[in-house]
Parts: structure tokens; C-alpha cells; sequence
């Protein structure tokens, strides 16, 4: 809306300079108008005083012709009673002239004169006299210029001649008549008779001036009038009362003056003046119109009037100004106001702006407040809001669902009402605590309507008004999956037990606890003896049951704040804390609780209801401790280290852990370092012993590894490293090592004539075997070296492969398709599950040298190859004597029907390049 915006200003200001000059002009304009007015109204009088004046001697000038032509009819009868022709009549009647003679002539004289007066006297062109009769004084008619003899009897006209003229009204006449007299005798009289018709000849009583009607009064109060063409005569006595030559204003009571005259429409604006003509005898009575009279003037009314227009026309301009100064002011106003109507129209807009952004806040507040509304009510996680009373102001439907109340429950109650509790004062002041700290994260236990416990996570988070809200997260399930995932990572499922790593927790916190308390700890290694054999005989599960029964045993005789886990297998470590200061009395305790368990673990295992009682061994290796500055891993190395000497010492005892150990396990890192550069220093070197039948005939040769350490002459045998290498996994970079380098040197008798059918067997660790590219990596040197498949021989232990077979098994029968061949190595030391020939895809079985050497000697091993190479023999399978040294042991293989040996009676193991000169 755009405001017109005017310079009300200007105008205004220009106004307000000339205010007083404008009054002053007023004033003089009202004073100019006035004396205008007055004069206007004077000369207004003037000229109605001059126009009545004027009127006067109109009707005055009629008067007078009338009052003229009423003499001159006087004075002409006389005239013509004086007249010669009647002198000359009377003189000669005196001389007594009769009528026949003399007098006729004379009165025939007189006729003539009258005629002639008849015909030549006008008035207003119309013949003044109607008849002139000459009468004796008998009234006998002389003359008469009437001629048709009719006579008139004017005897009734007074004799008396001071009315020297009559009316008659019936004839409607006007009579004069003068005496006619001889030597101061009345001889008689003339009459003239005129018609009455003439009177009104001067007077304004037809229709071209019908604002003007005159009649005459005569002495009888008779009204004369003329209607028409007809003279009226009508008697009317109140005519007196009329005031002689005054223009007077016709009143009502003049109506009957006027009779059937006229008919004027309004007698007020008619004026009545009455003249006298011939005297008092008769009156001339003009009734006129003020039109008539004042036609040229203006009325007074009208004067008075158009005097109140200046004033009305200052008054009004007066007014105007007010009213244009008003209007000014008004204007300003509205110039003020439009300012103000611009400015209120700005604020309108900044205004409308507000309330647009305040809709649009509204509604973003108000589908803020729907999406808060939609998540209290859909939040899987429990809302609540409580005021700084502690009180319930909100809940929403999932938290009802969780604590299993109703809202109205709830809301208005305090916050113990969120517990079933019994005893709702802990969780009202926990929850006080949580209000008021308003930590991030609070855990709080509710009790359900149907007192189940629920750990809830509380969020919470002040909101306006002095309330507080909670996001509840019901994190029960999740505690337990935490205990179970911890209890997974720190313990041992099968037991119970802590496990290994929270071994590592416990003995950490054991070093610190013996180094502030200067208190010995031990830790004791277990392991139990030849469990491998229950697990082979009576299967995983009792094997599990029986460690199981050991956990429990070994918990039952420790005290609640000694460690006891089960690190793995059959091996558990426990620790006893707090035995002294004195390191002879701590290893006395020590020794104690060792036997002890010993004891405890000997105890007989009721594994299988109603069969023998199993029986159980175990070793301890144990180290004591008191503040060392070891590290956990140190300690558990030196426990196992006296396990292992307590093993090596028959197993069912217990060792303490000396430096002697350590210097081995020193020993044994070093060498450790030591194997992990051999391939790059070339320290190691392939070795091959021969392989012969019984003819003597060389069939092939074993690879074995020699390692040249510090270019000593004498090798390290492989025995003293390669179980070092197999535990460090050192063994898979030189297995593969020993593979390439055997194929390579297989590749070498293939291109040699005498040597070419030679097979040669390699030995292959489990760990290597295991591993998930070893079949294609011997493909690919296969491939690489072209050699023939058929002349290679893996060979590996009983023991290594036992564990995997359903792993081993498919690996080997790949290989087989290629035509490799595996024979299993060191038959007879292990389990020597004579089932496995059957399923392994062997060819060979090699029999261990322990049981070669005293074949002859031993019934036992004696016996046992026997029945080797028997089933060997069953199986078709081949069946080599590992470590034959002499005669006797040949003759008794050969005997049983063992064709192929190995060992020093035919050849030591030497440098493969000296194998085959
Ligand atoms: N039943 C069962 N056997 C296991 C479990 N863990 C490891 N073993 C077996 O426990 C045996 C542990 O053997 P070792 O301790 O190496 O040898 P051993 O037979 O006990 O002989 P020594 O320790 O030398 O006396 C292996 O045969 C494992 O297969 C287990 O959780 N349950």
C-alpha cells in the first residue's frame, strides 16, 4: 500500500504568513459588502419610493384625463346650452316665433349642431356622444339626435346641476347636462348622452396588462368596472374605508373589491391606490401587481438574501479557510500520520516478517515438537523427565514397557516409584546423585513390576525449566554379554579357570603386591602326565571331564586369593601369594602346596560310571619371586622351563627353576637368533644318507639337514635345532628351503644316467605340511625343475599328523595324483595307531632306529618291528629299517622280510654333492 505524500507543509506555512492580511481582507470585504447592502437597500427604498411615485402619477395622469375629458364633457354641454343655435331659438320663441314657422328652422339649426358634435367629437377615436337632447322647461324634447322617435324620459335626471353628469347604469351611459337659460328664465336643458365605455379608454383593464386592473367608485358607492366588453355596475357601501392616493398593500378584506374583476393568484403581492377624479364623487381604484409597479426592483427578501450570500460566502470562506486549515493541520497530520503510517507500515513489514518468521518458527517448532513428541513415544530407549522436585513429569511408552508400569503410575509421583524395590532409598538417592551430577553416563538398577533387576544406562541432560530428562537404555542383556565376552577373553571355557591372559593380569598385579609387601610368590607350572594317552584311549570328552575334575581339585586346595587357570591343554599355573619374606620358609610353603596338589591330582578320576577308576600324574615346575623385576613372560618361562626339567626328571614331581635353566633358555634364544640367519649366511647344508634293498643295491637317498654355525666343521645335528625351528616357526623358511634345494639336486640325478632312477625322501614337518600353499608350491617346483614326481618322497611323523588327518589326508592325495609318494617316518615311537597305515595314502613305512638297535637284544622291539613289517608286508606297503649298523640287525630284517634299510652299515650321511661321484 503506497501513501500519497503531499507538501502540506509549504502550503501551510504560506497560509499562516498571510493570516492577519487575509482577516484584515475579510473584514474589509464584510464592511464593503455591508455598506453595499445598505446602500443596495436604501436605493432599493429610493426606487420603490420612485416607482410608487412614478405609479402615482400614472394613475394620477389618468385621473386627470378623466377628471379633463369629465370637465371638457361639462363645460361642452354648457357650451352647447350657451350655443348660438339655441339662442337664436329662445331669442326668436321670445318673439314669439312659432314652431312651424321660424322655430323649426332654428331647431333644425340646433340638430345639425348636435349631429355635427355626434359625428366630430372623439375621444380616443370613438365618437364621444351617443345623443344630445334639447329639453324645455317642460321637458318637452327639441331636439333629439336620436332619431327613431323612441323617446326617453329623463326626468329622473336631477334638475339640480352640481352633478353636472350622472351615470347611468342601466343604459350604461354617462349623462352631462346644462341648463339652458334666456334673460336668467330656465328655458330648459341639454343632455348629452356618451357612452360609459369611455371612461375606461385611458384606464388598463384589458387583457395587455393584466398586472394592472383599474375601476371607478362614484359618490353611491357604486363600484365601476369593466368585464370584458361589459361595463358592471355593482353597489358596494365598505368602499369608504379605502384610503384616498395611498398605495396601500391589498389586504384580505379588499377582496370584495375586486369581485369577478380578476382572480389573482396571490393578493398578497397586489397594491391598491385610490385617486379622486371630478372631486370626492368619483374615485378611480387601481388595483395593481408589485410586479407591476417594482418590476425592476428587487424585492428585499431577495436584497436580504443576496446580502447574506457575501456573508454567507465569507462565513463560508471563513469556514473553508477553518475548515482548509483543519484540513491542513488534518493534511499534516496525515503527513505525520503517513510518516508514521510509513513507519508503522516499515514495522508492519519488519513486523509481518517477525510473525512469518515466527509461523514458520511455530511450525518448525511445532513439528519439532511432533518429531520430539514421535520420538518420546517411538524411542526404543526409555525417556523420562523429572522436575527439580524429584517428580515424574514424563515417561514415555518404552520405559512404561521396560519397568512394566502404567504411565498414570508414574507421572506426578516421585522417582522412587520407578523401582517395584522394597527398599526404594539407595536407588532414590542414586538417582538424586545422577540427577544432580548429571554425569554423561550412569548405570542404575531398576526393579521391574514383575521384580525382574534391570541394569539401565542413564543419560542425563538438563532441559529448560529446571527439569532434567534420562535417556534409560535397558543394558542387561548387554552386562551379560560383557560378563560372557569377559569371562571368553579371561577365562577358560572348559574350566572355568582364568585363563591365559588374565593369568598375565593377575601375576602382573602379584609382582607389584611381592615387590610392595616384600612377600615371596610362587608360581607353579602344572602339566599332566601323558594326558595325550586318556585323550587317544577314552576319547576328547572324558579327556575334557578329567580337566575339568583337576580344576576343581586344584581350586579346592588353594586359598580364595591364590590364582589357579588353566593356561591351555593339560598345563595350568597357580599362584600363591604371601609366603614370607624369608625365601627358605617360601620355599618350603612352596614345596608344601606342590605335594600337596600332587597328591590331590593322583587321587583317583571316577570318569566313566561303573568302570576302573582312571589314574592321573602331573609335574610342577615352579619359580619363586619376590619383587624381581622380571616380566610376566619371564617367570612363566622359567615355571615351564622346571616343568620341563621335572618331565625329564620321569614326570609325577615337581622342580624349582635354578639360573642353570636360565642359562639354557639363553642359550636357546641365541641360538634362536642364530638359525634365523643360517639360510642367508649359508650356514646350512643338505646332507644325504643312502637308501638300500636287500641286494645292496642303492634305491634312493633321505635328505638331512646339517647347519654350519660360525663355520665351525662340526654341524649342529638337527635334532638340537629343529625342534628350536619348529616352535618358532623358523621351520617353514627352511623347509621350503631344503625342498628347493633337494629338488634341485634331484633334478642333478635325473640328468645323471646311473642315477636317475634314484628316489629321494625329504623330510617334511607337520607345521610345513600344514600350511595351505605347500601342495602348490611343490607343484611349482616340480614344474620348475622338470623333475619326475614319482622319484620324491615327503616324509612325515606319525605324531605330526595324527591330530589333522582330515586336513593331512586330502593334501596328500593330491600330491599322490602326481605321482609323489610319502612314507610315514619314525613308525613305533609314537602312538603307531596301526589303523592309520590303512587310511594314510602312504607307501613307506620307516621303522624308528629305537627300535632297530636292539632288535637283536630287546624281545620287545624285536617283536614290535616284526609285527610292523608283517602288517607292512599285509598292507603292501614298503617298510624301511632306519638306523641298521650291523650284521645281525640285517639278517634279522631280512629275515622278517624287511627289505630296505638306512644307516651306518651302509652309508653315513654326507654331503649331497659327494653322494653320487
Ligand atoms: N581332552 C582334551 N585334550 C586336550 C585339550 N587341549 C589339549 N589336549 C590334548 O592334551 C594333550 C597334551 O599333551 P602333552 O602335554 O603335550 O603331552 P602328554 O601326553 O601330556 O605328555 P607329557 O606332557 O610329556 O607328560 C594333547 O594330546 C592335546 O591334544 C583339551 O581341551 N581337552
Amino acid at each position: 500500500m503506497g501513501l500519497e505524500k503531499f507538501n502540506f507543509l509549504e502550503l501551510r506555512s504560506f497560509f499562516r504568513k498571510r493570516r492577519s492580511l487575509f482577516y484584515l481582507f475579510f473584514i474589509f470585504l464584510f464592511v464593503y459588502i455591508v455598506f453595499l447592502l445598505v446602500y443596495s437597500v436604501q436605493s432599493q427604498e429610493k426606487l420603490k419610493s420612485v416607482a410608487e411615485e412614478r405609479f402615482y402619477i400614472e394613475t394620477k395622469h389618468t385621473s386627470t384625463i378623466l377628471a379633463n375629458f369629465l370637465e371638457e364633457q361639462k363645460s361642452l354641454v354648457e357650451t352647447i346650452a350657451t350655443g348660438n343655435e339655441i339662442e337664436n331659438f329662445l331669442v326668436n320663441q321670445s318673439l314669439g316665433m312659432s314652431l312651424e314657422y321660424g322655430l323649426n328652422v332654428n331647431l333644425f339649426s340646433i340638430k345639425s349642431s348636435f349631429d355635427k358634435k355626434i359625428t366630430n367629437l372623439k375621444w380616443f377615436d370613438e365618437p364621444i356622444y351617443q345623443r344630445i337632447v334639447f329639453l324645455d322647461e317642460h321637458e318637452q324634447v327639441l331636439v333629439d339626435t336620436k332619431t327613431n322617435g323612441s323617446t326617453t324620459d329623463f326626468s329622473h335626471l336631477a334638475h339640480n346641476f352640481s352633478n353636472s353628469f350622472q351615470i347611468d347604469g342601466t343604459n350604461k351611459t354617462l349623462i352631462f347636462q346644462a341648463p339652458v337659460t334666456y334673460r336668467g328664465l330656465s328655458k330648459g336643458r341639454v343632455i348629452t348622452v356618451a357612452s360609459l365605455n369611455l371612461l375606461f379608454k385611458p384606464l388598463q383593464v384589458d387583457q395587455k396588462d393584466p398586472e394592472l386592473h383599474q375601476f371607478f367608485i362614484f359618490n353611491s358607492n357604486q363600484r365601476l368596472f369593466k368585464v370584458g366588453d361589459d361595463i358592471v355596475q355593482q353597489a358596494e357601501n365598505r368602499v369608504a374605508i379605502l384610503p384616498n392616493e395611498k398605495l396601500i398593500p391589498f389586504k384580505k378584506e379588499y377582496n370584495f373589491l375586486i369581485g369577478s374583476i380578476f382572480t389573482p393568484q396571490d393578493t398578497g403581492s397586489l397594491y391598491l391606490l385610490k385617486n379622486s377624479i371630478d372631486g370626492e364623487y368619483f374615485k378611480l381604484i387601481t388595483i395593481v401587481t408589485s410586479d407591476r409597479i417594482f418590476s425592476k426592483l428587487s424585492s428585499n427578501v431577495f436584497l436580504y438574501i443576496a446580502s447574506l450570500v457575501p456573508i454567507i460566502l465569507i462565513i463560508g470562506l471563513l469556514t473553508y479557510f477553518q475548515m482548509r486549515k483543519k484540513t491542513l493541520e488534518l493534511e499534516t497530520n496525515v503527513e505525520i500520520s503517513s510518516k508514521n503510517i510509513n513507519a508503522l507500515y516499515d514495522a508492519n513489514t519488519l513486523l509481518a516478517d517477525e510473525i512469518s518468521r515466527r509461523i514458520v518458527l511455530e511450525n518448525d517448532l511445532r513439528e519439532s515438537e511432533e518429531r520430539y513428541r514421535a520420538y518420546i513415544d517411538h524411542a526404543p530407549e526409555g525417556i523420562l523427565v523429572v522436575d527439580h522436585n524429584y517428580n515424574i513429569v514424563e515417561v514415555n511408552p518404552s520405559l512404561c514397557m521396560l519397568l512394566g508400569q502404567e504411565k498414570q503410575n508414574l507421572v506426578g509421583y516421585s522417582i522412587g516409584a520407578l523401582t517395584a524395590a522394597e527398599d526404594k532409598s539407595d536407588f532414590v538417592i542414586q538417582f538424586k546423585n545422577i540427577i544432580n551430577n548429571k554425569k554423561d553416563i550412569e548405570e542404575l538398577i531398576f526393579i521391574t513390576a514383575t521384580d525382574a533387576k534391570l541394569m539401565m544406562q542413564l543419560k542425563t541432560m538438563s532441559l529448560p525449566n529446571n527439569l532434567v530428562m534420562s535417556f534409560c537404555v535397558d543394558i542387561t542383556q548387554k552386562k551379560v554379554d560383557e560378563e560372557n565376552i569377559h569371562k571368553l577373553a579371561y577365562y577358560d571355557a572348559l574350566t572355568s579357570l582364568p585363563n591365559r591372559r588374565m593369568l598375565q593380569d593377575r601375576l602382573r598385579q602379584a609382582l607389584i603386591t611381592s615387590k610392595r609387601d616384600n612377600q615371596y610368590v610362587v608360581l607353579m607350572m602344572l602339566d599332566l602326565d601323558d594326558f595325550k594317552s586318556l585323550n587317544d584311549t577314552l576319547g576328547h570328552d572324558l579327556g575334557d571331564l578329567l580337566l575339568t575334575m583337576v580344576a576343581s581339585r586344584l581350586s579346592a586346595c588353594m586359598r580364595e586369593i591364590d590364582v589357579v587357570s588353566r593356561i591351555g591343554g593339560d598345563e595350568f599355573i597357580v599362584i600363591a601369594e604371601h609366603l614370607g619374606s624369608n625365601v627358605n620358609k617360601a620355599l618350603i610353603e612352596a614345596k608344601k602346596i606342590a605335594n600337596k596338589l600332587i597328591q590331590e591330582i593322583s587321587q583317583p578320576y571316577p570318569l566313566e560310571p561303573n568302570k576302573p577308576y582312571y589314574y592321573m600324574t602331573c609335574s610342577f615346575g615352579l619359580t619363586l619371586f619376590k619383587g624381581a623385576d622380571l616380566s610376566t613372560e619371564t617367570l612363566i618361562k622359567q615355571a615351564d622351563l622346571a616343568l620341563y626339567q621335572a618331565k625329564n626328571d620321569g614326570r609325577n614331581n615337581y622342580k624349582f627353576f635354578d639360573p642353570k635353566m636360565q642359562e639354557a633358555i639363553h642359550e636357546r634364544s641365541s641360538m634362536e637368533s642364530a638359525l634365523r640367519g643360517a639360510i642367508e649366511k649359508n650356514q646350512l647344508r643338505l646332507y644325504c644318507q643312502p637308501l638300500v634293498d636287500h641286494g645292496g643295491n642303492l634305491v634312493g637317498g633321505e635328505v638331512l639337514l646339517r647347519w654350519f654355525l660360525n663355520g665351525e666343521e662340526t654341524p649342529v645335528m638337527p635334532n638340537d635345532f629343529i625342534p628350536l625351528a619348529e616352535s618358532s616357526a623358523l621351520i617353514l623358511p627352511i623347509g621350503d628351503w631344503v625342498i628347493e634345494q633337494a629338488l634341485q639336486y634331484l633334478k642333478k640325478w635325473q640328468m645323471m644316467e646311473h642315477a636317475r632312477h634314484l628316489k629321494l625322501s625329504i623330510n617334511i614337518s607337520a607345521r610345513q605340511f600344514l600350511q595351505p600353499s605347500f601342495v602348490q608350491n611343490i607343484k611349482n617346483l616340480i614344474e620348475r625343475y622338470r623333475v619326475d614326481p614319482k622319484l620324491i618322497k615327503l616324509e612325515l611323523t606319525e605324531s605330526s599328523i595324527i591330530e589333522k588327518l582330515e586336513e593331512v589326508i586330502p593334501k596328500m592325495n593330491e600330491l599322490r595324483q602326481l605321482g609323489v609318494e610319502f612314507a610315514l617316518d619314525d613308525f613305533g615311537t609314537g602312538f603307531s595307531s596301526l589303523s592309520y597305515l590303512k587310511i594314510l595314502p602312504i607307501s613307506q613305512v620307516k621303522i624308528d632306529k629305537s627300535f632297530v638297535r636292539d632288535i637283536s637284544t630287546d624281545v620287545n622291539d624285536a617283536a614290535i618291528v616284526s609285527a610292523i613289517v608283517a602288517i607292512c608286508q599285509s598292507l603292501k606297503l614298503e617298510v624301511v629299517a632306519e638306523g641298521v649298523e650291523n650284521q645281525s640287525q640285517l639278517q634279522f630284517l631280512l629275515e622278517k622280510g624287511c627289505y630296505l634299510y638306512q644307516g651306518y652299515l651302509f652309508g653315513k650321511p654326507v654331503p649331497f654333492n659327494d653322494f653320487i661321484a
